[in-house]
């Protein structure tokens, strides 16, 4: 038997086996959580012409000591017909067009009104353009505003709109199947006896997977049978990644490796060298990518994290789809790391990593009092409190 994989080889080789998905336009908001399939060029310049940064007065450039005369307003949608002379202000809001002939911005808070008289009381702006923004000083015509593969967030949504996009290039929503197989499991909901355990991998990793990029369909529990195994492999026609959890390692019940052989998927590649998450099991049949991911419940979300969904950024066209590793202290002494490579669970909280004791695959509750993964090198040496380590962060949201 083929020896368990390193885990950046196994990564390389997922990456390499993920089918591209098909390019479609999708309206910008649309394409939230997507990456863009082609680079992204702006249509106008923003801003479009100069404009005021601040509420204020337009002056004529130079003409800094006043008193000035105020004739008119330049408000945000509105702007001033007319042209600024030496001695003339014109009164102007956040955002709104600098009108004619104005080179100074004076801001409300350095001047008194009285009536249409002006007076200086402050001291007048330095560069004296300091309150102006400048014609396509964000972007101008033609800029190429996003790089191919860039993850479509929020600021990405507002550059495009604002770079005149209604529609952006991306690759369609991957369609992912989510198979929780075991004997064992009681579905969502349902009585759960002394022998039995909640499906709760599928729900997971349903809840792991970027909801706006793709279409998610559950199936399960599918019993420890080959028959409905591969049924369930069936089922998932049309999927462009299939998910299974357990089944995935050596003992009599563990059948995903003979389902898929059966349903005609080609095995890639079988264990991969870290703990957890030994038994990760990679597939393909047509254009469809398999991860059996292992039932253990830590097993599993090590795995997806670590696998899954780096496979999917990889189809939806993410130019770079691994985790991302930072470098943070460890609040306590870290043991030596032991014959695999070991993703401990950590709880980041804001200055240092504080291990988590437990470190059983299947417990639960550790798992979900972590918000990142510690990576321990296979033989590595012990680590004092307060070095560096290699850190997964896993959720963030979780920093209380
Ligand atoms: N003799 C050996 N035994 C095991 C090995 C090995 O190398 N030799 N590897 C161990 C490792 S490491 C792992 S990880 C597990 C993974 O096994 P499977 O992928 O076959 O998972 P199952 O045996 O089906 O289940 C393991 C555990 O997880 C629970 N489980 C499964 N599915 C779900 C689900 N959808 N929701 C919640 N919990 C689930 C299941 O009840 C078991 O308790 O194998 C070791 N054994
Ligand atoms: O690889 Mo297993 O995930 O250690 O329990």
């Amino acid at each position: 038997m083929a020896a368990p994989l390193p885990m950046e080889e196994a990564q390389a080789r997922l990456i390499a086996l993920a089918p591209a998905l098909p390019h479609e336009h999708a309206g910008v908001e649309d394409a939230l959580g997507r990456y863009l399939a082609a680079p992204l060029t702006a249509l106008r310049r923003q801003p479009a012409a100069d404009l005021s940064a601040m509420d204020g007065y337009a002056l004529a450039a130079d003409d800094l000591a006043g008193p000035w005369q105020v004739v008119g307003e330049s408000a945000a949608g509105h702007p001033f017909a007319g042209r600024v002379a030496a001695g003339q202000a014109v009164r102007i809001s956040t955002g709104a067009l600098l009108p004619d002939g104005a080179g100074v911005v004076l801001l409300q808070e350095d001047c008194t009104r009285e009536g249409d008289m002006l007076r200086l009381t402050g001291t007048p702006p330095t560069p004296q353009d300091r309150h102006i923004r400048r014609a396509g000083f964000d972007f101008s015509t033609g800029t190429a505003v996003l790089n191919a593969g860039t993850g479509i967030g929020p600021a990405q949504v507002a550059l495009a709109i604002a770079a005149g996009h209604a529609h952006v290039p991306v690759r369609r929503r991957a369609r992912v199947a989510i198979i929780d197989s075991g004997d064992e499991l009681s579905a969502i909901g349902t009585p759960c006896a002394a022998h039995q355990i909640p499906a709760s991998n599928g729900a997971m990793l349903a809840a792991l997977l970027p909801a706006a990029a793709c279409h998610i369909a559950r199936h399960g529990p599918v019993p420890d049978r080959l028959d409905a195994l591969v049924g369930a492999l069936e089922a998932c026609a049309g999927a462009d990644l299939i998910l299974t959890s357990g089944g995935a390692s050596v003992g009599d019940h563990d059948l995903i490796r003979p389902a898929l052989e059966a349903w005609g998927a080609t095995i890639d590649f079988w264990k991969v060298a870290i703990r957890p998450g030994k038994p990760l099991l990679v597939a393909r049949k047509g254009d469809t990518m398999v991860i059996g991911l292992p039932g253990n419940p830590v097993s599993s979300m090590v795995t997806a994290h670590l696998f899954a969904l780096p496979v999917l950024r990889a189809m939806l066209g993410a130019a770079a789809p691994l985790p991302v590793t930072v470098r943070l202290p460890v609040a306590q002494d870290l043991a030596p790391g032991g014959q695999r490579r070991e993703f401990r669970r950590g709880f980041w909280d804001g200055t240092q990593v504080w291990p988590n004791p437990m470190r059983d695959s299947s417990a639960l509750a550790a798992m979900a009092a972590s918000n990142c993964l510690i990576d321990c090198p296979a033989d590595g040496p012990a680590v004092a409190a307060g070095q560096q380590v290699n850190v997964v962060l896993t959720n963030i949201t979780t920093l209380v």
